[in-house]
């Protein structure tokens, strides 16, 4: 069989991220939740610090603070106290005397330094410094982590748990974040199976929601998963309608390409409008994008709509290269495209011209420190073990022709 080049009438991909991205506009409403319930949640304003952090200047070893222009006279100081951490030494410190400090306990007034006990003996009420510190050493200024009055997250950032345990440590417990992006999820197709029951002729177990409902939990999202729905016209109609009443953005899956079963595209046609059909990406050609109208019991509604392709390794693809970029913008956070890593390709890799290829490969060193590039057995789009034990995506851009062994090699590490 001839294959032809399949390019004329495809959208590119980068084309088809901007026009997402010109049209959709974040959502705007804000809710005030607890920070323990706010992982991977988006800031709606910029949280800005009342205190330092540290709050005072601190100890960063298990040692003994004194003033160390002290020890330029002896090495030997008297030994008058002890800080421990949320327990300070409330005196001053005297020309000649040291105290006997613990991680993270406050410098007490007059000491500047702290030697850590490794480098002290201790005999008679006296410490005998092996070590002459510089002024510092061993203290944690207070602020050093932020200042009071300074911005310690900025609007519009994804918070990770490292974001959670920033904002903890300026004292906030409650924050100002954008409220649930509505998501509706929905599977088409007579041959779907739920996992768990018995499968029919002809039948295979339903998938694609599996990954898609977990890629769609690392975003900030409430989900509506309208499960299976039948190749009936009518009946996928009817629960695009109900989607759309209520949802900022509805995802479907299969039911998007050109067969007698195939109603997406021409349901979207009825209920609202397609932006495009097919992008220039392999796998996931058939994405449709556009805007849905929807009503359930007179509630009127308008989403987003991306139509994702029915092959498990298409859907999962233009998940991650399609509609990561909307959800980003729907939740009020920056697109910044993922960074790409160059690889040398470790064998020939077989492309051809007229889409954007997300082969799936495996990246790795050498004895030398080179990265290498290979891609993980069969890449057709209905092999879903390709993307589950690969570690990356290799990049082909659209025009590109088949890499030979030792050329350079886009990849995007998962
Ligand atoms: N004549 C043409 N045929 C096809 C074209 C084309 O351009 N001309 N494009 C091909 C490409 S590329 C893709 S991708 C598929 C996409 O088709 P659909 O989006 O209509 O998907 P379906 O036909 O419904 O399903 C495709 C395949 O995937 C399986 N599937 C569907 N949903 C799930 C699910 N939720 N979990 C697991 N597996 C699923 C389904 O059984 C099919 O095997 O069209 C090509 N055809
Ligand atoms: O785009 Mo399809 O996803 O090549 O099989």
């Amino acid at each position: 069989m001839i294959e032809t080049c399949d390019s004329p009438g495809l959208l590119p991909i980068q084309s088809a991220i901007s026009n997402m991205l010109k049209q959709v506009t974040p959502v705007l409403e804000s809710e005030q939740i607890e920070l323990e319930d706010a992982l991977a949640r988006v800031l709606a304003e910029d949280v800005v610090s009342n205190i330092n952090v540290p709050p005072n200047d601190n100890s960063a070893m298990d040692g003994y603070a004194m003033r160390c222009e002290d020890l330029t006279q002896s090495k030997q100081l008297q030994l008058v106290g002890t800080a421990l951490a949320g327990k300070p030494f409330k005196e001053m410190l005297l020309p000649g005397q040291c105290i006997r400090i613990m991680t993270g306990a406050v410098i007490p007034l007059g000491a500047d330094s702290v030697v850590m006990q490794e480098n002290t003996d201790t005999e008679d009420g006296l410490v005998i410094f092996r070590q002459i510190p510089e002024s510092g050493n061993s203290v944690r200024k207070a602020g050093e982590d932020i200042q009071q009055g300074s911005v310690v997250v900025t609007k519009g950032t994804k918070l990770t748990p490292a974001f959670l345990a920033l904002i903890a440590s300026v004292g906030i417990a409650e924050i100002s974040v954008i409220r649930n992006i509505k998501v509706g999820l929905i599977a088409t197709g007579d041959e779907l199976t739920p996992p768990g029951e018995p499968l029919s002729d002809g039948a295979i177990y339903e998938s694609n929601r599996y990954a898609l409902t977990a890629l769609l939990k690392t975003f900030p999202v409430t989900l509506f998963d309208f499960g299976i729905v039948k190749d009936d016209k009518d009946d996928l109609k009817a629960v695009f309608e109900q989607a759309g009443s209520h949802c900022d953005l509805v995802l479907s899956c299969g039911g998007v390409s050109v067969g007698d079963a195939d109603y997406v595209k021409e349901i979207l046609d009825e209920l609202g409008t397609i932006n495009f059909w097919k992008v220039a990406i392999k796998p996931g050609k058939p994405f449709a994008f556009g805007h849905l109208r929807g009503q359930l019991n007179g509630q009127m509604g308008n989403a987003w709509f991306c139509g994702l392709p029915g092959n498990p390794v298409s859907s999962y693809v233009t998940f991650e290269q399609l509609v990561t970029p909307v959800l980003k913008k729907l939740s009020g956070q920056t697109y910044l495209p993922t960074p790409h890593f160059v690889a040398k390709a470790a064998c020939l890799i077989k492309k051809r011209p007229g889409r954007a290829d997300y082969q799936r490969g495996i990246f790795y060193r050498d004895e030398q420190g080179e990265l290498w590039v290979k891609p993980n057995g069969k890449q057709g789009s209905g092999i879903m073990s390709s993307i589950a034990n690969a570690n990356c995506y290799m990049v082909l851009e659209q025009d590109a022709e088949d890499v030979q062994q030792g050329e350079a090699v886009n990849i995007q590490p998962f």
